[in-house]
């Protein structure tokens, strides 16, 4: 496999915390294109994991890959979306949309000359993400599942090669999940960027990734590795049959004995 995120044998303490690993010898690899799921108990060092790989904290030992180049700073080529969408409120959310324009080159040294082109960028992929004509509103003038959508399109805007989700619906009632599950499904299929999503819930895991790591309890290593091969487009329904439910049966009994052996 053509690797575009390898991390190899990576361990991490964090300097200011005490001193015990949060993960050791982890290694993964996951291929270009790739919808990447990582799943484990909680505190395990899933968020420490999408750190590493965006060059946000820096290992203590091991490699770390990203586009075939050594992280050695901040990743350029990622978008991210996290659990609470963070937009800033005195912002409207198209000009939300447009901040990793103001900072990533570059777009930065585009954005006055060619704000028109942005601006209509930014119009298209709240209407891909159902969220036509509501730029202009505050972020406080949005729901809670239209402000993920609206940070899901703020990570795409510089149009990122790699996209790191971090529990980005986890604040979420279910139907709104489910309906975002397929607004990311698509945006995938349609981008064909590499994803990496960490996620608690195990059939959110199933129904969006080819490939789910599961994490051992802290320190953090992969311990499972499951391919997960339904055929795309993959419709909701699909959540519904028996090859799914094991599949989900399969990665719980990781994560219980990963609990165990904590
Ligand atoms: N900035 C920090 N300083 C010190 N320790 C930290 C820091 N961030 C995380 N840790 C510790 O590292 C370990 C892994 O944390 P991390 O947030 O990566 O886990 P997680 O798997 O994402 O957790 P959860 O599932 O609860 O979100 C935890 O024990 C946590 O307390």
């Amino acid at each position: 496999m053509n690797a575009f995120v390898a991390l190899k044998d990576v361990t991490h303490a964090y300097g200011s915390g005490d001193g015990f690993p949060a993960v050791e010898h982890l290694s993964l690899s996951i291929a270009e294109g790739e919808f990447a799921a990582v799943v484990g108990p909680s505190g395990c060092g899933k968020s420490t994991l999408m750190k590493l790989a965006t060059g946000l904290q820096f290992p203590r030992a091991g490699t770390i890959l990203v586009g075939g180049a050594p992280v050695t700073q901040p990743v350029r080529i990622a978008g991210m979306a996290f659990q609470n969408p963070t937009l800033l409120p005195w912002r409207t959310t198209l000009e939300n949309l447009l901040l990793p324009l103001e900072i990533v080159e570059p777009h930065r040294s585009r954005l006055k000359r060619e704000r028109g082109s942005y601006v209509a960028k930014a119009e298209r992929l709240l209407a891909q993400v159902g969220l036509k004509g509501q730029g202009g509103k505050y972020p406080w003038e949005l729901s809670g599942g239209m402000q993920q959508r609206a940070s899901l399109c703020r990570a795409l805007i510089h149009e990122p090669r790699l996209l790191l989700l971090d529990e980005p619906f986890g604040a979420l009632d279910a139907f709104t999940r489910e309906e975002l599950w397929c607004v990311i499904r698509d945006l995938h299929a349609e981008r064909r960027m590499t994803v990496v999503l960490v996620t608690h819930d195990l059939r959110e895991a199933t129904f969006l990734a080819d490939r789910i790591f599961c994490m051992s309890a802290r320190p953090g290593r992969i311990v499972a590795e499951r391919v997960v091969d339904f055929p795309r487009p993959r419709d909701l329904e699909v959540t519904y049959t028996k090859a799914f439910i094991d599949i989900v049966h399969e990665l719980r009994g990781h994560i219980a004995d990963a609990r165990k052996t904590a």
